[in-house]
């Protein structure tokens, strides 16, 4: 099974018939060879099943766990069943592979390639977004892969080239694993089940009587079985779960046995099993043991997919698109040479990549010429598709707060050739200080890294209960930030994609309805993206706003992808001038800072007026805090507190002076005003003074400069007071009420 996943076709999974499978199945094993099912005989004979890959602690358990394989049942028959000769030829194409797509360079780069009049739009004609450092050869147009094929997908152009024999192999080991699958269970279905009896699942021991749980590894075996039959209970509850025993005491039971034979922490199994129906959950917990499979992307500023495919599988790598979503992605299959360090990987060619990272930036759609803003960007895998999908014009901004890391995304910007990139190294809560006006902005948010447990077994133990709450609370700071650096005037976009490895509720829809909550001046939109379950509305008595729908979740059992979250905003109106901002500082307080940095915004208006939110704020905003959160508030206060007094330190000023006084001085000046601090009158002449520097050094904007009382004519001068006057007329002064929605969300 290790081996299998690596193999299986990455996105929305192709139709099975299920039908066809479990006939089969029931008539394995052995399986008649007959003459409608020439494919298993073939299949079988030339695979010998590998034990599967798990992590180190469960190997052994895991390889007991099934000791003797059932002889593989045949896959299933499609209408357009494969014959014997077909079979072979297929087989032999595979044999073949290398020596046939090697020949694309050759006879198909002359004829069929012709014929294939592929289109090339990536790159224009005169092919000019190329490298002009690169020595490579200006290619024939029509000779190589387009990046921006549509209906006659890539796919076809390899199957043209020959690569039909891979596929069907891989389709038949799909099939046949799937069956297996199946088989398997239905096999300790019927150890401990004859048809109609209920299993025997909670209070479970072994024949000496020894509690199941706490079977040693070679009893693995029987855990699984247990594990298969509490499923089945919880699916068929009514008919199968002994009388008088509850949902819950199965729902118990199967996640000790989860922790036991997989190897999670209690508190987070118990997290991921909320996630899905039993059966599901088991599927997504077995996906986690295995890899997936190796993907690379396309640096498509300095080569084309078919070029690169080409040469690697003159290098013997055996390679595939990995799947008609992307149209850079090749899924590698096996390799005779080291993918880092190969001389198309020294040139950029390509960077090792998942495939569910190409997602979000599949969602944010960066344009040529735009300023993009990648808020935690290191390695750079996603800031580098940026470049290159903006074919290195604009301006990308890439930020990671971690310098070290910084450095990786350096060398990954020089090696693909990346020259429209800046690197910056803040800490992102700061970044609408610094500068704003973006036309997009990704954060791809540090996160639990629940959706990778395959890579990273750690996750199954070293996460805690603190951990899912330090995470969200970072998760929503940075979320108002990347809000507050976007310019909602942008004329191409104005769109914000929020983005995590991790599956959990807390760090994603909660994270995206607390976005909502705070920035009534967004809303959610559809990612683009053409695969993916929609994100919850409802789920274990939290409810979120019904364009949630329009998110997106990745799991590794339903596309064969690390687990991955993806939403997408649009920004429709400047922040109001009430909003609290990321790090605790008010909107207002950033007016003043944006106005006295003047400049920063690399060409851009400056963003003064941006956090002034000239519409009224909908009355049922209030109502739908309730409703969809309003959970925060408490514990922002103590972080943003928290964050007011690491400000106070920076500056060199003592947080313990007197903190609640000068709190309560803020409030009252803002009480005043009919805004926070709406005393305050930024002046454009101070726009490189001191303070400005002090911002854009990352220090902070909020109550030293705020005490200062600087001239508001000189801010633009009738625009900045009109938007006071439309912050006052839309109640922005009002002091915010506390909110007191349920905590429990
Ligand atoms: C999921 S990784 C980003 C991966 C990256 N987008 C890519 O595709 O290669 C999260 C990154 O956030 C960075 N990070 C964590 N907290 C941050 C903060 N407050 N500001 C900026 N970056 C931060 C981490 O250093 C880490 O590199």
């Amino acid at each position: 099974m290790g081996k299998g996943r690596r193999m299986i076709k990455q996105g929305p999974p192709g139709p099975l018939d299920e039908s066809l499978v479990t006939r089969k199945r029931k008539d394995a094993p052995p399986a008649p060879v007959s003459a409608q099912q020439p494919k298993k005989r073939k299949t079988q004979d030339r695979k010998p099943k590998k034990a599967p890959q798990v992590n180190p602690g469960r190997a052994g358990a895991k390889s007991k766990a099934k000791p003797v394989k059932k002889a593989a049942p045949p896959p299933p028959q499609s209408d357009d069943d494969i014959s014997d000769e077909e079979l072979d030829d297929a087989e032999d194409g595979l044999d073949a592979k290398v020596t046939r797509l090697d020949a694309l360079g050759s006879d198909i780069d002359s004829e069929d390639l012709d014929d294939l009049d592929l289109q090339d739009d990536e790159f224009g004609d005169d092919g000019s977004v190329l490298d002009s450092g690169d020595d490579e050869k200006p290619m024939k147009k029509n000779a190589m892969w387009s990046d921006d094929e549509d209906d006659d997908d890539i796919e076809e152009k390899l199957t043209a080239a020959n690569i039909e024999g891979l596929s069907r192999k891989r389709d038949m080991e799909i099939a046949i694993r799937e069956a297996e699958a199946a088989a398997e269970l239905e096999e300790a279905q019927m150890q401990t089940n004859i048809a109609g009896d209920r299993p025997k699942v909670l209070d479970d021991e072994d024949e000496e009587g020894r509690p199941i749980t706490n079977l040693v590894t070679q009893d693995m075996q029987l855990l699984r079985t247990r594990l298969n039959d509490t499923i089945r209970v919880l699916d068929d509850f009514k008919n199968l779960a002994e009388e008088g025993r509850s949902r819950t005491e199965y729902r118990a039971q199967l996640l000790k046995d989860i922790c036991a034979y997989y190897g999670y922490s209690e508190f987070l199994a118990d997290k991921l099993l909320s996630l899905f129906p039993a059966r599901e959950a088991f599927a997504f917990f077995e996906a986690n043991e295995t890899p997936r499979p190796i993907v690379i992307r396309t640096n498509t500023l300095r080569t084309h997919r078919r070029e690169l495919a080409q040469s690697l599988i003159q290098r013997g790598v055996q390679l595939e698109p990995v799947g008609k979503w992307s149209k850079v992605g090749l899924q590698i299959f096996d390799s005779q040479v080291p993918l880092g360090a190969t001389p198309e990987y020294l040139a950029g060619h390509y960077i090792l990549q998942a495939a569910s990272s190409f997602l979000p930036v599949m969602a944010l759609a960066p344009q040529e010429d735009e300023r993009v803003l990648d808020m935690t960007a290191a390695p750079g895998g996603k800031t580098t598709h940026i470049a290159a999908l903006m074919k290195n014009t604009g301006c990308v901004f890439a930020n990671d707060a971690n310098k070290d890391r910084a450095k990786g995304l350096i060398g990954n910007i020089h090696r693909l050739g990346v020259r429209n990139t800046v690197v910056c190294n803040y800490s992102a809560l700061e970044f609408p200080k610094v500068m704003g006006g973006f036309d997009r902005v990704l954060l791809d948010a540090p996160c639990s890294g629940t959706g990778v447990i395959a890579k990273d077994a750690s996750v199954k133990t070293n996460k805690t209960e603190a951990d899912f709450l330090k995470l969200p609370h970072l998760q929503k700071q940075l979320i108002l930030a990347a809000i507050d650096s976007v310019d909602h005037h942008s004329k191409t976009g104005g769109y914000i994609v929020y983005s995590t490895c991790s599956v959990t509720v807390e760090e994603n829809e909660q994270v995206v309805q607390y976005a909502l909550n705070k920035r009534p001046n967004v809303k959610l939109v559809e990612t683009g993206l053409v695969f993916g379950k929609e994100g919850f509305t409802k789920i274990g008595g939290k409810i979120f706003h019904p364009s949630m729908k329009m998110t997106r979740r990745y799991y590794p059992h339903a596309y064969n992808v690390d687990g991955f979250f993806v939403a997408k905003f649009k920004k429709v109106a400047a922040t109001p001038a009430n909003a609290v901002l990321a790090g605790g500082v008010s909107a207002h307080n950033m007016v003043k800072a944006n106005s006295k940095s003047n400049g920063t915004s690399a060409g851009k208006p400056p963003v003064e007026e941006e956090y002034v939110d000239k519409r009224p704020v909908p009355e049922n905003d209030e109502e739908s805090e309730s409703d969809f959160g309003g959970w925060d508030d408490e514990e922002d206060q103590v972080y943003m507190e928290r964050a007011e007094r690491a400000q106070m330190r920076k500056k060199g000023k003592n947080p313990n002076a007197d903190p609640k006084a000068a709190r309560e001085k803020a409030k009252a000046h803002e009480g005043q005003n009919g805004t926070s601090a709406a005393g305050e009158k930024p002046a454009k002449k101070e726009a490189n003074g001191s303070e400005a520097k002090e911002r854009q050094n990352g220090t902070s904007a909020s109550k030293g400069a705020a005490d200062k009382a600087p001239a508001k004519k000189e801010v633009n001068g009738s625009k900045a007071k009109k938007a006071d006057a439309g912050a006052k007329a839309s109640g922005a002064g009002s002091t915010p009420k506390k909110k007191t929605g349920r905590k429990s969300i």
